[in-house]
Formats: C-alpha cells, structure tokens, sequence
C-alpha cells in the first residue's frame, strides 16, 4: 500500500518487483466508491486519508510505503485504515526517517525500515 503521494512513486516499482498488487491510501475526496477514512495530526495540521473498502481482503499481508517518516502520523493512519480491513500490516517502508520526530516509535509495534536516517 503506498501513501498520497510521493508513495506512489515507489510503492508500485516496489510491488511489481515482489510480484505482488499495489493499493493507494489517499488523501480525503479522491477516491471513488465506498472508503474507509482515518483523520491525523500532521506538523502543520490536520490531514485525513482513505481507502477504498475492497482494496485488501481479511488476512492480507501488507507493506505500507511513503517517501518520508516524520512524525509518524501519516503513515499510522494509513495502518489503521489497513487494520480496520483485517488487513496483516507485516511493516511501514520509507526513503528516509527524520528519527528526532520519533515517527518509528508512534508507529509500533509495526516496524520500520527506511533507507536514510537523518
Ligand atoms: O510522518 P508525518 O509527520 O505524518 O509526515 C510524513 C508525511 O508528510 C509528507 O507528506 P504531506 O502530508 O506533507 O503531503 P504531500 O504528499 O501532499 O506533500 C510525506 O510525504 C509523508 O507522507
Ligand atoms: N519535518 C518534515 N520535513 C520535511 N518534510 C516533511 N513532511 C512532513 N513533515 C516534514
């Protein structure tokens, strides 16, 4: 599952490269048909996120990809829309992790992988 936007920039290369399907979670209004919504806290405010309500079946395993892991907040919503599905959230993936904003520590026990530590 990759995250609005800059997810769906890796998240498809990604899944193709695993051999598996790839899911959006997006920001609030761009999805058509039924969706489930989760609202965060961002730095800067306040964001919402969807996905659609077929878009993972019950006991699906799911990695969850963004470029950035700052506060955590984006991608702990897009792993309690994932949950609210019944989905197997297996871990988050990121380019980079500002680790001083603690992002890795919100978003456990679901563990974290990311490429860069800034
Ligand atoms: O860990 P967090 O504090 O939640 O922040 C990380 C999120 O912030 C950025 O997106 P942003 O929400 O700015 O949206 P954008 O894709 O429209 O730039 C980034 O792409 C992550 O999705
Ligand atoms: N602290 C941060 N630095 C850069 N991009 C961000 N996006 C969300 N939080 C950010």
């Amino acid at each position: 599952a990759g995250l609005d936007a800059r997810g769906f920039l890796f998240g498809p290369l990604l899944a193709q490269r695993l051999g598996v399907g790839f899911v959006q979670v997006r920001k609030r209004g761009k999805l058509p048909g039924p969706t489930l919504s989760v609202a965060y806290q961002l730095e800067y405010g306040k964001a919402e996120v969807e996905i659609q309500q077929d878009a993972v079946a019950p006991g699906q395993k799911v990695l969850v990809i963004d470029d950035l892991l700052a506060t955590g907040g984006t991608l702990l919503a897009a792993c309690e829309l994932l949950e609210k599905l019944q989905a197997r959230v297996l871990e988050c993936v990121v380019v980079v992790e500002l680790q001083e904003l603690g992002g890795a520590e919100r978003v456990r026990p679901v563990p974290v992988f990311s490429l860069v530590q800034y």
